[in-house]
């Protein structure tokens, strides 16, 4: 699956980029040939001419009748076998080998269907119109090709396969529309009618009729009458419109009197930082969440991508029973992990994390480097272990993790903010800067308002590097208590107050 990461979409040009000679020779080849047969055309037309003159007299000469025999049947073959010598074959193969040979990714159908699914999850979220997406519109720009009727048909056979008859509905009546002003047309009419008779009546509709007659050429009386078309239902998660709000950038923003308690600070309180301190921006009190701003170079980013990049796997996530590792449509990434040996920008980033959290970093999970693709997002979740996951990171024998860093790497150019689905807010990835907040409350219980989600990207490129720190190894960074109320007003707070700030 390529459509997960844009690091292989990039890729994929390349590949695109080296067909465009092979069709080429294979069209000169194609040429010759036809040359070729173009000939003999002309040379059985020359003596068949020659014997017509002659008129039925012709054929009374023995050697005459040899020859005429002979074009029939030896030469003849000839040319049947040059017909038949298509030189298709051998340039298919030729491009099979090279792109095994220089182990170029090429798409299958299942990243075909991703791609179409990552757009109707975009026009969801973001509320895009099917007709401007498939003018190659968004937000009200251009920003992309138009699609045609091939194309849209295309897009809602995916959603059909995936049994997403709404979706297939909105495509498929596109498709219908734009047929009609398309010339050469690039589908059936009929190919696209079945499929909306079809998703017409499993979303309920009694039109199918008027569907049906259109298909067997009868007269139709009147218009399509009303379609009934409802959005089907977010699995067991009704938090979905507001997730999409606030994806949407529609989140509340801080009242005037809250406003007034964000605030930014140099953080100096670390040996190292005394020469170097780091900035850091308030976003929210009660549960704190901060940013660090300008904490990553673009030089460090550079070597990060680079040594991510050849070990980038689909992500994974941890089935909440089992406690196995599986792909999953609700998180589309694909992700790496980097030890502190493999270079010493990772072990530097490392020791900066100890710096920005005042956190054990002995216990903390490898570096985690995160490319999404096409649409690519993660759908709300805790990065706790809840009580229930007896088996999360039970291996690592370090606990809980009790508090994340979530270093943004690059700048999508629209869409792909992190929200926090509990608390209502969105942050916007700001490239350099990371975000950070604890996951656990002081008494080690999973903080339920920590509940987020990474909105999907619509537009540009999202790469973002996680810092799972984990609970073993703070008893003297951040002390347990009891209270489960308190909260922290600044990073590395150790008398964590009730009191309002
Ligand atoms: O990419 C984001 O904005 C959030 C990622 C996240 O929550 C995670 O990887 O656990
Ligand atoms: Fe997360």
């Amino acid at each position: 699956d390529l459509f997960t990461a844009t690091a292989d979409l990039q890729h994929m040009l390349g590949a695109e980029k080296n067909i465009v000679p092979v069709i080429n020779d294979y069209i000169e080849a194609e040429q010759e040939r036809l040359e070729q047969l173009k000939k003999f055309a002309e040379e059985y037309n020359t003596r068949n001419a020659e014997a017509q003159e002659v008129g039925t007299e012709f054929v009374t000469n023995p050697i005459n009748a040899f020859l005429l025999i002979k074009r029939l049947t030896s030469e003849w073959r000839q040319v049947e076998e040059m017909m038949r010598n298509n030189h298709a074959h051998r340039f298919i193969k030729n491009i099979t080998v090279r792109r095994e040979e220089n182990e170029v990714k090429f798409p299958g159908e299942e990243d075909l269907s991703g791609a179409a699914i990552a757009l109707l999850r975009l026009q969801d979220v973001y509320k895009l119109d099917t007709h401007d997406l498939a003018n190659g519109m968004i937000r009200g720009e251009k920003v992309g090709h138009k699609l045609n009727t091939h194309d849209v048909f295309e897009v809602g056979r995916a959603a059909y396969n995936a049994k997403d008859y709404y979706h297939c509905l909105m495509w498929m009546q596109e498709a219908l529309n734009r047929l009609e002003n398309e010339n050469p047309q690039t589908i059936e009419e009929s190919e696209i009618l079945e499929y909306l008779a079809y998703s017409l009546y499993q979303q309920g509709n009694g039109n199918i009729k008027w569907y049906e007659d259109r298909l067997d050429g009868k007269e139709l009386q009147g218009d399509l009458p009303p379609v009934v078309n409802k959005r089907v239902e977010w699995d067991g998660i009704p938090e979905r419109d507001a997730y999409e709000s606030l994806c949407r950038g529609e989140g509340k923003k801080p009242t005037p009197e809250e406003q007034r308690k964000l605030y930014c600070y140099y953080k100096n309180d670390r040996p190292f930082l005394k020469i170097a301190p780091i900035k850091v921006e308030i976003i929210r009190h009660n549960p704190l969440a901060v940013l660090f701003k300008q904490v990553v170079s673009d030089r460090e980013i550079a070597v990060i991508q680079d040594l991510a990049r050849p070990k980038l796997k689909r992500a994974t996530v941890q089935n909440a029973v089992t406690g196995e590792l599986e792909h999953a449509s609700y998180r589309i990434s694909k992700s790496a992990w980097l030890k502190e040996m493999e270079s010493e920008v990772v072990a530097r980033v490392n020791r900066r994390i100890g710096d920005m959290t005042n956190l054990n970093q002995e216990t903390s999970e490898d570096l985690q480097i995160a490319n999404y693709g096409l649409g690519g997002h993660y759908d709300p979740h805790y990065d706790f272990a809840r009580k229930e996951e007896t088996n999360a990171f039970k291996t690592l024998g370090t606990g809980n993790r009790i508090a994340t860093v979530l270093f943004y790497m690059s700048q999508p150019d629209l869409g792909g903010a992190t929200v926090f689905n509990k608390l209502g807010i969105a942050f916007f990835p700001s490239v350099h800067d990371a975000l950070f907040w604890y996951n656990l409350k002081r008494n080690g219980d999973g903080d339920m308002r920590t509940r987020h989600a990474a909105c999907p990207v619509l537009l540009g490129v999202k790469w973002v590097s996680n810092k799972w720190i984990h609970e073993r190894g703070q008893e003297f960074t951040r002390p347990c208590g009891l209270d489960e109320d308190v909260y922290e007003r600044f990073v590395g707070d150790l008398s964590p107050t009730h009191r309002p700030i």
